[in-house]
């Protein structure tokens, strides 16, 4: 697989982007007895787009999960615009604008594209429906189809929307690409691409390469549990086989 091609050192930095939203210092976390995640320290400016990418078990879900205060065992600084949450329920995070759109999709079966659309409840700054549908026009397409009778990335799509109506400053997405054609993967891209531009800050977790670094800033480089690496888009073309390397098993 290679990267797209960028001659090293020529992207410019991006000075659209604000003030740091996330910073995670020291972050260490507990399956049980089980210390899975080691003094993982990152941080997301408002407007960034950052991947975390390593190999299957590396701790990248973890991590997300750890931030968004689905997994409680854990310890070290987790600081978003500012306000500590290592204390705080998930649901309380997810109400200070950071929502999580884990691998598993999570749609509901049953109902159709509209309904799960309208399920979340809407927020001040979350996008409306007709938003939605005019930003990703294949939804409003489906949106009497029911859950089950979409594609996977039709409900990678909805999943990554339905996010939307709470009005969220940070995404958390999960292996977004995971099991999708590639023809699929692209408009995924394309719709996160979109989600970039409005000026959408995002954590990507990736093993996906090409995905990644088509979209993201920067990116983390996790490997048993820590952070081993950071590389930015600039400098990825140089390392590509560095990067490779880290995600080859
Ligand atoms: N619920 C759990 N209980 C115990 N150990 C777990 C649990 N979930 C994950 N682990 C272990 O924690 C480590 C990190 O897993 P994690 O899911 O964060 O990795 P990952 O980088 O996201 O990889 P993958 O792409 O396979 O999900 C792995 O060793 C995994 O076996």
């Amino acid at each position: 697989m290679s990267v797209p091609q960028q001659a090293p050192g020529a992207a410019p930095p991006r000075p659209d982007l604000g003030g740091e939203i996330l910073s995670v210092r020291n972050l260490n976390a507990y399956y049980g007895q089980s210390h899975v995640l080691h003094d993982v320290s990152l941080n997301v400016r408002a407007g960034e787009v950052v991947s975390l990418i390593g190999r299957n078990g590396a701790g990248k879900t973890t991590t997300l999960k750890s931030i968004m205060g689905v997994l409680r065992s854990r310890t070290g600084s987790i600081s978003f615009n500012g306000r500590e949450l290592s204390r705080l329920p998930s649901h309380h995070i997810a109400r200070l604008g950071m929502a999580w759109v884990p691998e598993e999709r999570a749609i509901l079966a049953t109902l159709s594209v509209r309904e799960n659309l309208e399920l979340p409840p809407a927020r001040a700054g979350g996008w409306s429906i007709d938003k939605i549908y005019q930003h990703f026009p294949i939804l409003r397409e489906r949106g009497h189809h029911a859950g089950s009778k979409l594609s996977g990335g039709e409900q990678q799509m909805l999943a990554i929307a339905r996010v939307l109506r709470s009005g969220p400053k940070l995404l958390l997405l999960d292996e977004p690409s995971e099991g999708l054609a590639p023809v699929i993967v692209q408009q995924i891209g394309r719709m996160l691409e979109t989600l970039k531009a409005e000026g959408m800050s995002i954590v990507l977790v990736e093993q996906n390469l090409r995905f990644a670094t088509r979209l993201a800033d920067r990116h983390y480089v996790i490997v048993n549990g820590s952070v081993v690496d950071e590389v930015a888009r600039h400098e990825v073309a140089a390392r590509e086989q560095e990067l490779l390397h880290y995600l080859s098993v």
